[in-house]
């Protein structure tokens, strides 16, 4: 057995997996500060020796600070105190490293040059000590390692405490400056490494870990015939135990009464149907996830019932609360998660699911569909992990409405490749609405009332900008400026490699403005999106018009669950210069590389923590969108135990939201971002987090809420006239980045959105 201990990094559970795939053996993981100073020396009694070895895994923040690494520093301590001892043999990566060589006498520094997600060859350098037969670096090859480190301990004063193992060449202009990348202590068995081996662009990881574990079995140390209980105990404190992640499906019922037929309308597109209904009725009951465009093949409208369709509610300031209420009727009911026996408000979803959940298997006679009927909606950022709610402040003059999902029964799913419609109801005895709106659709369509041509619906909206009472606010640059320098002491004291930045827009408009009319003219005229949305619920409005797929799930004839997350890190502005070509030159540049790196580690880490086995099948694609063009990676696993649902829960908020590592990261954007008022103490509320649709035979997708529009009811800035929408925007920030490029790049993400109203 291995012990891992995390000191919240984004990238661990890659290195967990890449010492197990490299051993065989089972890897516990726990986090720095699982235990407290005070049980320390009980822990290195009682189960330091169930280990063969230790690694010390990388994190953000200085190692002279205490709390950055927790048991790892006292560890190293520990063992200067106690050389004599039989010792557990330590591998040290990156901050875990640093904190190696500084607890044995070496400064930390800062990097002169910073070095977030870039490929460097790391040259091994003789090791001459012959009281081991093996080496961590048995050959002088070199191999090219990604490093992600602010700081880094200086080679040219290395105290004789610590022998260097490797470094690699840093050329700054016409200088090279030598900087270390592996080292070990002269008699201790504590070894380490600056670089991550563990990454997707790292070569030889394999290799180096297996070294390591050869040169430990070589140490007089032997891991413990270990008691069964012991055992349990340690597993207990492995950060993937969760005994509230269980989820049970529902055998296969026969009898699901369900009504599904595909109906010919070869000239009606999705936003077509929602515009006749609503022409038609002056209402908006339907919710609408769009694919304008690839990768998407399918659109689904739902249409939940009035007065019948369960709408669920949760808000982050009100944690233990679960609201309840019936599609267009103001009543709620209120329920206590913690009286109702949930953990939080992810275990009752699941439970909630599981009762709604209809095998696929059901279906099996007729087309497969992405979609049956199950929910639609939204979660904010807030919802996400790592948040600071006590700094929080809500939105709107009550609680901010953070998730909100409706159950959905009746729905029409369009494939877009195939052109073909499908009809279906999971309602019981639901016949006769089938039979109204398909016959009104095809009357509809007979009648030549569907043959809109979008761009005639896109052009007979009246433009929005031709309101003058239409007023906007864009962010204050000033504070923006103050923000960026924030954001880069952070990135150079080693706290973050890269910061999502984010601000929002204020934006005024009349009452009178139909939400409906406001996706039209930003869907179809304005920004053309594979993943558009309109949800009108009570209490907030969605008006997305997304680039970015973040996750989605299918199952597998085996049972189990096929997901894939879809970031975009990357951004250049497309002008009548910036062509597919140039925008691509652009992009491949270290800058914007590193930044879709970082990301897709981070992804990786995010689905590792529940899956074995990950691949990324894109990596670094250039893509077009209306605006700009972006990098787009691709990255999949299979899981086996857990849910699609777990999955989000874990992973949310999306990474390309938030930078790397996700904690620290999240943690210092709330103070950050707080510094614009707009944002009610860094809260970004809709913006950020995730809509999408979970269907009833558990198969998902949700994209990232950006380039979108949205509105609170009862937001605190409505005025009787006006009502206050709001628009989210910004971009990662590197130590590459430059204030006025991101606030430019933030503003030309703004504008996507904005140009409906200008
Ligand atoms: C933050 C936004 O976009 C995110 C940031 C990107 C970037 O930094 O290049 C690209 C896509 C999104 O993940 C936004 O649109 O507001
Ligand atoms: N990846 C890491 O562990 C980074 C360590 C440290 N925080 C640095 O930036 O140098």
């Amino acid at each position: 057995m291995i012990l891992l201990i995390d000191s919240y990094d984004s990238f661990t559970n890659n290195l967990r997996l890449l010492i197990a795939e490299s051993t065989g053996e089972e890897v516990i993981t726990i986090h720095n500060d699982t235990f407290e100073p005070e049980q320390y020396s009980d822990f290195v009694k009682s189960y330091l020796p169930l280990f063969e070895y230790i690694v010390i895994g990388p994190g953000p923040g200085h190692p002279e600070n205490a709390k950055d690494v927790g048991i790892a520093g006292w560890l190293y301590k520990h063992y200067k105190q106690n050389p004599g001892t039989t010792l557990v043999p330590i591998f040290g990566v990156c901050l875990g490293f640093q904190s190696m060589c500084n607890e044995f006498g070496n400064r930390v520094n800062r990097l002169h040059s910073i070095r977030h997600g870039q490929v460097y060859d790391v040259i091994p350098l003789s090791d001459t000590d012959s009281s081991v037969s093996h080496k961590l670096f048995p050959t002088k090859e070199k191999t090219p390692c990604v490093r992600y480190h602010s700081l880094h301990v200086p080679m040219e004063d290395l105290t004789d405490d610590i022998v260097p193992l490797a470094y690699c060449d840093d050329v700054n202009g016409s200088t090279t400056t030598r900087v270390l990348m592996a080292g070990r202590h002269r008699s201790l068995p504590i070894y380490g490494v600056q670089y991550h081996p563990e990454s997707v662009c790292s070569s030889s990881g394999i290799e180096l870990v297996k070294n390591f574990h050869a040169i430990a079995k070589e140490y007089p140390h032997v891991a413990a015939d270990s008691p069964p209980q012991l055992l349990d105990e340690i597993r207990r404190f492995d950060i993937r135990y969760r005994e509230d992640h269980k989820f049970h499906s529902p055998e296969p019922s026969t009898d699901t009464a369900y009504y599904m037929v595909p109906i010919s309308l070869p000239t009606a597109k999705p936003v077509a149907i929602c515009d006749y209904l609503y022409k038609k009725s002056g209402k908006t009951d339907f919710f609408l996830l769009n694919s304008a465009s690839n990768p998407c093949q399918w659109s689904i409208i739902g249409f939940p019932v009035l007065g019948e369709s369960c709408v669920i509610t949760h808000s982050t300031d009100e944690n233990n609360i679960v609201e309840l209420g019936k599609f267009g009727l103001p009543e709620r009911q209120r329920l206590d998660l913690q009286a109702l026996g949930h953990a939080d408000i992810w275990s009752y979803l699941k439970k909630t699911f599981e009762k709604a959940y209809i095998p696929p298997a059901t279906f099996d006679k007729h087309q497969k569909l992405p979609f049956y009927g199950g929910y639609m909606g939204l979660a904010s950022y807030e919802e996400g992990q790592h948040i600071r709610f006590e700094k929080l402040k809500s939105m709107t003059n009550g609680s901010t409405p953070d998730l909100k999902l409706v159950h959905i029964e009746r729905s029409l799913v369009y494939d877009h490749e195939n052109n073909q419609w499908y009809l279906l109801s999971i309602k019981p005895d639901d016949s006769q609405w089938c039979k109204d709106m398909s016959d009104e659709l095809l009357g509809a369509e007979n009648d030549g009332k569907l043959v809109i041509n979008l761009a005639n619906i896109a052009s007979s909206v009246k433009d929005l900008a031709e309101d003058e009472n239409i007023e906007f606010e864009l962010p204050d640059r000033k504070t923006y400026q103050k923000q960026f320098q924030a954001c880069q002491e952070y990135l150079h004291s080693g706290d973050s490699y890269e910061l999502c930045l984010t601000t929002q827009l204020k934006l005024k408009l009349p009452a009178k403005i139909h939400p409906w009319e406001i996706y039209l003219i930003l869907t179809l005229r304005k920004n053309p999106s594979p993943y558009s949305c309109f949800m009108l619920f009570d209490d907030v409005i969605l008006i997305s018009s997304s680039p970015e797929r973040f996750l989605s799930w299918q199952q597998t004839s085996g049972g189990k669950r096929k997901v894939e997350f879809r970031p975009i890190k990357g951004t250049v502005k497309k002008t009548p210069e910036v062509d597919l070509k140039a925008a691509t030159d652009i992009l491949r540049t270290p800058k914007e590389m590193g930044e879709n790196l970082m990301i897709v580690d981070l992804i990786r880490h995010d689905l590792y923590l529940y899956v074995d086995k990950v691949e990324v099948s894109l990596l670094m694609s250039v893509e077009e969108y209306s605006t700009m063009f972006q990098l787009v990676s691709v990255i999949r696993g299979e899981i086996d135990h857990k849910h699609g649902i777990d999955v989000l829960e874990c992973s949310l908020p999306p990474g390309s939201m938030t930078g790397a590592p996700k904690k620290r990261s999240v943690e210092l954007l709330q103070d950050i971002e707080a510094m614009q008022p707009i944002t009610n103490g860094g809260r970004r509320g809709v913006y950020s987090g995730v809509c999408g649709y979970w269907s009833v035979t558990d198969e998902a997708v949700w994209s990232v809420v950006i380039r979108s529009v949205f509105h609170y009811t009862d937001d605190k800035h409505n005025l009787d006239q006006y009502k206050l929408w709001r628009i989210g925007a910004g971009g990662a920030i590197t130590v590459l980045s430059e204030e006025k490029g991101e606030w430019d790049e933030m503003v030309v993400k703004l504008t996507s959105a904005l140009l409906s109203f200008t």
